[in-house]
């Protein structure tokens, strides 16, 4: 018989009895299953295509209990609430799916089945209803998915790697999705001009940070920017090198447990950054770099099989010949010093949340649905006199960051927060020694780099670099725009991606 009383108070209130056999109690963190356990046999999704059942099959078990022959009595089973993807109650079973942890990097989907009786129905399901409310927090529940798979994205196997490891994590968590295979290049900013924004709640594109960067510039092309910017999560199954969208919102380059991320991801506004060239104005949500690693991300194209190891190797060639990169430079300073960064960091990372910030958003860019004016012009007017002129002559890296991490162990700019209106900039200048500057690379993952005094930090929220030579790289999110003068500006808040605090990256912040 199930029994579940719901207005009593404390932890039994939260507890499900099934048969006298087994109980489902739900604690703070976690579904703790104490009673039987039973055989475990896979299964293909019932809404999976037929297509897709030969990989879902490799990802998904079920645990029956319930078959008294095969029940082992008395164990306990925690499953975090974190990864409790879905629950409901058939026409005779209460199933429950959720997320188990395979291996470090991997999670596959998993159901528990318990047999239930007609008239223990109505008990079990405001249970699951209570399961669901506590499992998804202010998560939306069964999200409306626009996926776009690049296939030629990283090293080409986005396609396998969305069917294998998030299609199963997707349909247990029973979210709708369209998938649209990307054919060329610029076809997802065609897509994100032309979506139906209000048919889907998030785009996830498989690819790697370059499809991510079309669909927030397509959604910028539209008459209703603003609203589509605001409205429409943007997230990233890591299929690319980098992924440098996936590791700052869910801390993971796994494609199954960005999955799980997805499902679960809280919406998160997000600082974009107008760059203005002299015939263009693009978004940009990640990065904007001139100098060494310009370079590594744009030069390095030949060297795609290796990986992320291309932006190392390519560093290391291009410290050997300790190049200079001659610029000027004028910043729209906001804090000057680390000291101050770091309390600012403190500060925000620790405010409490506004309430409703989400529909005070939604309603103030369905007020003003177009993309914001730029507030300091192009990059041919005069420069505001309150920006600051920095040295440019022997620049060695000019590397400003929107986001913390760029790749995998790359906390580049560990104080950047999702929506302060403000992004990092990092100048280095070219003449440090090779010993210095390879320090610096190898104290990136500790964190150590960003008090090293060579590396010079500003908080800004604009900038104007124009460069002295003719030809060489300037990436914007690692994608290559023309080599001439660029001016960047902060829109506070004016995306929105998918992450799992819903105020911060997954990044450590500085020390
Ligand atoms: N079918 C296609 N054929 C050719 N190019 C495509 C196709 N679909 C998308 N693209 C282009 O691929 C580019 C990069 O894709 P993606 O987002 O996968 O990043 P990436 O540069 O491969 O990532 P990373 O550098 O991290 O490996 C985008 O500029 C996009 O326009």
């Amino acid at each position: 018989m199930a029994s579940s009383d719901s207005s009593a108070q404390g932890p039994h209130d939260m507890a499900l009895i099934l048969d006298q056999s087994v109980s489902l109690t739900l604690g703070t963190d976690s579904l703790l299953i104490e009673g039987m356990t039973g055989c475990i046999r896979p299964i293909a999704s019932r809404d999976s295509p037929n297509r897709q059942i030969t990989a879902l099959v490799a990802k998904q078990t079920v645990v029956v209990v319930g078959c008294s022959s095969l029940v082992n009595p008395k164990t306990t089973h925690a499953i975090s609430l974190y990864n409790i993807l879905g629950a409901e109650v058939t026409a005779s079973n209460l199933v429950v799916a959720y997320a188990e942890p395979t291996a470090k990097d991997d999670i596959s989907v998993t159901t528990v089945q318990y047999p239930i009786a007609e008239k223990e129905k109505k008990a079990v399901d405001s249970w699951v209803q209570k399961l669901l409310e506590q499992a998804y927090g202010k998560a939306l529940i069964g999200k409306r998915l626009k996926i776009l798979v690049n296939p030629f994205g990283g090293k080409g196997t986005a396609a396998s790697l969305y069917q294998t490891y998030a299609a199963p994590v997707f349909a247990a968590a029973k979210c709708q999705v369209d998938v649209e295979h990307t054919t060329h290049r610029g076809h997802a900013i065609d897509i994100a001009e032309n979506l139906d924004i209000d048919a889907y709640d998030a785009v996830v594109c498989c690819s790697g940070d370059g499809l991510p960067y079309e669909v927030f510039n397509g959604l910028g092309k539209r008459p209703d920017a603003h609203k589509a910017l605001t409205q429409t999560a943007i997230t990233l199954l890591p299929c690319g090198s980098g992924n440098g969208l996936t590791w700052n919102s869910f801390g993971t380059g796994s494609v199954s447990i960005a999955a799980l991320g997805i499902v679960k991801g809280l919406r998160t506004p997000l600082d974009l950054v107008s760059i203005s060239q002299k015939d263009s104005r693009t978004l940009s949500f990640l990065s904007q770099s001139f100098g060494i690693v310009a370079e590594c991300d744009l030069a390095t194209e030949n060297i795609r099989w290796m990986g992320a190891q291309r932006f190392t190797y390519g560093f290391l060639v291009r410290l050997m010949r300790q190049t200079i990169w001659p610029c000027d430079i004028a910043v729209k300073v906001e804090i000057g010093d680390k000291a101050a960064i770091k309390e600012h960091y403190a500060a925000w990372s620790t405010r409490p949340e506004e309430p409703d910030s989400d529909s005070k958003r939604l309603e103030a860019a369905a007020l003003s649905p177009g993309l914001p004016e730029l507030k300091y012009g192009g990059v041919t007017d005069d420069l505001p006199q309150d920006w600051d002129t920095i040295p440019g002559e022997t620049m060695g890296n000019f590397y400003a960051g929107n986001m913390a991490i760029m790749s995998k162990d790359t906390n580049m700019f560990p104080a950047t927060l999702p929506n302060d209106g403000l992004m990092d900039v990092v100048t280095i200048d070219g003449r440090v020694s090779r010993g210095t500057a390879i320090t610096m690379m190898n104290e990136i993952p500790s964190g150590r780099f960003f008090d090293m005094p060579e590396l010079i930090l500003r908080k800004a929220s604009a900038f104007r670099l124009t460069p002295h030579q003719r030809e060489g790289y300037i990436s914007i999110d690692g994608e290559r725009v023309p080599f001439e003068a660029f001016q960047a500006e902060v829109h506070q808040g004016l995306g929105t991606i998918l992450t799992k605090s819903g105020r911060l990256y997954e990044a450590e912040g500085p020390r």
